[in-house]
């Protein structure tokens, strides 16, 4: 396992990890100290920080799961189907993809995603794992509501199918007991959602596809000790001190790509747990998954952009920032150790990890277009900006208006066309509309943002949008699927820093087929719909600029709009194309070109890309000031026992397998509150 760290200016690097050491940041995060983050954030950490060691209470839990598998299997049951969003379904998502578990994760409210459940006869075959902490997740219910009407419409009795996992005492868990779902599987409550892949919400739906979790575990054991000790070489502490220099230094955003095909995953993962952590209060690292280290805005991100290699570092750029990490070890050593780094980093730069503060402003306008009858709906639509073939395009209007105007959010129209250019006015074709949304290329904090409100299986072109936006932008683009990525980067876009421009897209609901929601009184595709409205809705009254496509077609306006934006020329190289050459040539000493990532070593001292170019090229803010005003861990003072918790190696022999003893037995009343997952 090795941890390379290359930073442009070691100095700060060094002192970062040094503070963190001598505030004994580690240890104490794993004797489950809530003070670390501040006083505000104390009380929540208090009831969040049971993943620190979970990997030592992991066996009475595998040994349900293998029996189950093995239940299941001589009942023919064979296909293990998620129902889960953000941390209920990601950490499966990551192992069972490391293991090649045949696990189908269903995150999604699309109609073509909900049909293909019982496409095909798998029913048969199939039973479903419904996570959901909370256990009111409207996107989980509703899929575990769908799923359950299907087996029913195919003659099969449901409760044999559903396993639940969900934390004592909520809807779910009631749910699924007065029902007698097939296992129940109660969660520790200590653990938040982007935190639990090592908990049941990460080994029950992966161990029951036929992942190996005690694998997963023993990977996350074999780093525990390295991760809880105060030492410079600790791999969380070396990362959590660089991203945190980085954020001071300017470089807020991390482009990662698993460069080890066995975490080809991780990206996905990471994506929520560093977004949805740090991304808050107006600050945050933006985590942009790359496909590989080839892909545009890796190697060739700008000044602003650290690069993340989850395996070895390959390839042959330094990257302009200077700033770049390689952690190489197993899945599960990076889970523990890449949870812990972010927990660290949120604590340098002063933010709490474990809430979603802005998550719920989107749930809320979803559900007050749901419940609105949709004539109002009709009504409340503005004129599109522009029709072109199969795609419609309405750009939201961003700046603030005052009493007497339009509500802010309101759609451009054809009477705006006379006022200044916002994002797609009318006039103008759907590829400016489009390129409107680019980050300028002096802003290397700007970021567009693509959400995709389609389904990841049958419309898989559309994720080509990242790669196709980065290299004619030249900027920073993310691409995320609605409404999964509400659950995942969605906090960060809406409680972060504010740099972002929105293409969202979403299909015409009567363009597909209409699944109802069991007992809802509204289908998939409203439903779908109301999310992407009330999150672009929400971004727009945020002063962000959105443009909205929505595709009377889905195939044909994926198709339209990629050949689009294709008609758009490339932006211009980010470095003069000698430079790329000088970077690509071999050293003297024969090896294949420069190494991507520049060992700052804590021990020997320093061999880092030129300080000096780099901060020019970053226009890095005062690092030492910086540094400073994002310190809340100074003001921790006192260090809290370690949480005396029992080890709960065996959970309860039952219907009902608790993950802990907590989960037992301590849990009263439904927690619903964001603040709770
Ligand atoms: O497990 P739950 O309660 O269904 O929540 C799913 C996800 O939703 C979020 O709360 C965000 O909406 C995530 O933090 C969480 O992982």
């Amino acid at each position: 396992m090795t941890t390379d760290i290359g930073f442009p200016a070691p100095d700060v690097f060094e002192a970062e990890l040094t503070r963190m050491v001598d505030l004994r940041l580690a240890s104490r995060i794993a004797q489950r100290d809530a003070t670390v983050w501040g006083p505000e954030a104390a009380e929540l950490a208090a009831t969040r920080l049971g993943w620190t060691d979970l990997h030592t209470r992991a066996a009475g839990l595998i040994e349900q799961i293998d029996t189950l598998r093995a239940e299941l299997a001589e009942d023919g049951v064979d296909r293990i189907i998620l129902a889960g969003m953000g941390g209920s379904s990601l950490g499966a998502e990551v192992i069972a993809r490391a293991h090649d578990a045949d696990l189908v994760v269903l995150d999604s409210t699309d109609p073509l995603a909900i049909s293909a459940l019982s496409d095909g006869g798998d029913l048969e075959r199939s039973a479903m794992v419904v996570a959901t902490k909370s256990g009111t997740t409207i996107e989980t219910v509703c899929a575990a509501s769908a799923f359950a009407q299907a087996l029913l419409a195919a003659g099969i009795e449901p409760r044999g199918r559903l396993i639940a996992v969900t934390d004592p005492d909520t809807p779910m868990a009631e749910q699924a007991l007065e029902e007698g779902w097939r296992r129940v599987f109660l969660t520790d409550p200590s653990v938040g959602g982007r935190y639990s892949a090592l908990a049941a919400f990460g080994l029950v739906p992966a161990g029951l596809a036929g992942a190996d979790v005690q694998q997963v575990v023993d990977e996350a054991a074999a780093v525990a000790d390295a991760v809880r000790t105060d030492d410079p070489d600790n791999p969380a502490l070396r990362i959590g001190a660089l991203l945190t220099a980085a954020h001071a230094r300017g470089v807020r955003t991390l482009a990662m790509a698993a460069t080890d095909d066995s975490l080809a995953g991780l990206p996905g993962w990471l994506e929520q747990l560093i977004a949805e952590s740090s991304g808050k209060d107006g600050v945050g690292m933006l985590p942009v998954a790359c496909g590989s280290v080839e892909a545009p805005g890796f190697e060739d991100a700008h000044a602003a952009t650290a690069l993340g290699y989850l395996g070895p570092a390959i390839g042959t750029h330094q990257p302009i920032s200077g700033v770049a990490v390689s952690y190489e070890a197993p899945l599960g050593s990076q889970l523990l150790v890449w949870e812990t780094a972010t927990a660290l980093l949120c604590a340098g730069i002063g933010v709490d990890p474990f809430n979603q503060p802005d998550v719920e402003d989107a749930k809320e306008r979803a559900r007050a277009l749901l419940q609105s009858d949709a004539s109002a709906q009709d009504d409340d639509e503005a004129a599109p900006t522009l029709v072109d073939g199969p795609v419609i395009v309405r750009a939201l209007e961003s700046a603030p208006v005052s009493a007497g105007e339009d509500a802010p959010g309101r759609t451009a129209t054809d009477s705006d066309a006379d006022e200044p250019a916002g994002a797609g006015d009318a006039g103008q074709s759907l590829a400016s509309t489009v390129a409107g949304l680019f980050p300028s290329p002096d802003d290397e904090d700007g970021y567009l943002a693509v959400q995709a409100f389609l389904s990841a299986e049958h419309d898989e072109a559309a994720a080509s949008l990242r790669e196709l936006l980065a290299r004619k932008s030249g900027g920073t683009v993310t691409f995320g699927w609605g409404p999964r990525y509400l659950h995942s980067t969605g906090q960060f876009h809406k409680g972060g820093r504010p740099d972002g421009t929105f293409l969202f897209i979403s299909a015409d609901p009567d363009s597909g087929p209409t699944v109802d929601v069991p007992e809802a009184g509204f289908d998939f595709a409203r439903l779908q719909t109301a999310q992407a409205d009330g999150d672009a809705q929400v971004l727009a009254d945020l002063g962000r600029r959105v443009v909205h496509l929505t595709l009377t077609d889905r195939q044909a306006g994926v198709a339209h709009l990629l050949a689009a934006i294709e008609s758009l020329p490339d932006a211009a190289p980010r470095r003069p194309e000698d430079e790329v050459a000088a970077a690509e040539e071999p050293s003297e000493a024969g090896d294949e070109g420069a190494d991507p990532v520049d060992t700052v070593d804590a021990a020997d001292d320093v061999d880092a890309v030129d300080e000096a170019d780099a901060a020019d090229e970053a226009d890095a803010i005062d690092e030492a000031d910086a540094i400073d005003e994002a310190d809340p861990v100074g003001e921790v003072d006192s260090i809290a026992e370690p949480d005396a918790h029992a080890e709960s190696d065996a959970p309860v022999e039952s219907e009902v397998s608790a993950e802990t003893d907590e989960a037992a037995d301590t849990v009263t009343g439904t927690d619903t509150d964001e603040r709770a997952r």
